[in-house]
């Protein structure tokens, strides 16, 4: 069993259990549930968007811990200061140390920044607790869905008033999977089962992916030269974790990332905003 497949097996026992927790209708009567959704799309294309999605991650299967000093709240406020077009928010515990918690915390301290629930989502119940946590987007990986599940999640998602990122990584799960239902896509330079990352992958399948969709690289972007030469070929968003993450001070580190791209590659609205 690769570890994506472990990963899903747990989340299923784990989703089973939460639902006899937390009824739907409970998670349906939480005050964050009748709040309406920021656009990560919009943010993401609004002209001189950093386009940077800053994640809160304290470890991964591949790295172990990354990070377990800092703070939620204070790190993804920072990142928002430092420029941050959206965060990411992992809510995954087992295996990558994050909780529901985290993210409403991530909501509290930062109200106009959209905010993505990164999980393994398997059952619409995620969804409807991704809203009633505070969430603005939510993932969907490719490789954990079939094509009708991501339509059917997608519509779900869209009927709360939340966007949706499709996650792939190869040609194969673009071609199967992609659907006008969702609003953003997602190449994820780090291959799930393996753990190896290439910036290549989003090079490679880049012009698959229609303009109407907003582009992110995904995973293992560490260098302003690589963003730059990601926005030449159609990325406007790109998320990053550990890069960030692993740092003592996340937020100066993107800081560090974005002034070194504006010295590549100025951007005319940072000059002119007195
Ligand atoms: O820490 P990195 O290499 O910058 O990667 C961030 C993000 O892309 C990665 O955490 C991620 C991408 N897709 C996922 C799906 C589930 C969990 C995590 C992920």
């Amino acid at each position: 069993m690769d570890v994506l497949e472990r990963i899903i097996e747990r989340k299923r026992t784990e989703v089973d259990y939460q639902k006899t927790v937390v009824s739907q209708r409970e998670l349906e009567q939480r005050p964050q549930f009748n709040r309406q959704p920021l656009s990560a799309h919009d943010a993401l294309r609004r002209p001189g968007s950093s386009g940077i999605i800053a994640e809160f991650k304290r470890k991964s299967p591949s790295k172990g811990i990354i990070n377990d000093q800092v703070l939620v709240a204070d790190t993804t406020a920072g990142y928002v200061r430092a420029g941050a077009a959206c965060l990411s928010v992992l809510t995954d515990e087992p295996f990558f140390g994050g909780r529901s918690e985290d993210l409403i915390q991530a909501r509290q301290a930062n109200p106009s920044t959209p905010i993505i629930r990164k999980d393994f989502i398997i059952d619409p119940y995620q969804i409807v607790e991704a809203k009633a946590i505070g969430a603005d987007f939510i993932l969907l990986i490719a490789a954990c869905l079939t094509p009708k599940q991501v339509q059917n999640y997608s519509q779900v998602a869209h009927d709360l008033g939340l966007e949706v990122l499709l996650e792939v990584h190869d040609e194969e799960e673009l071609a199967s999977h992609l659907t006008e239902t969702v609003d953003l896509v997602g190449v994820n330079n780090r291959n799930l089962k393996t753990f190896v990352t290439d910036l290549s992958t989003s090079v490679r399948l880049s012009t698959l992916i229609p303009d109407s969709f907003v582009k992110i690289s995904e995973s293992g972007l560490q260098q302003a030269e690589s963003i730059l030469a990601l926005q030449q070929v159609g990325y406007q968003g790109f998320l990053i974790g550990e890069t960030f993450m692993k740092t003592a001070d996340p937020a100066q580190a993107l800081q560090h990332l974005l002034d070194e791209l504006n010295q590549l590659h100025p951007l005319p609205q940072k000059h002119y905003i007195v």
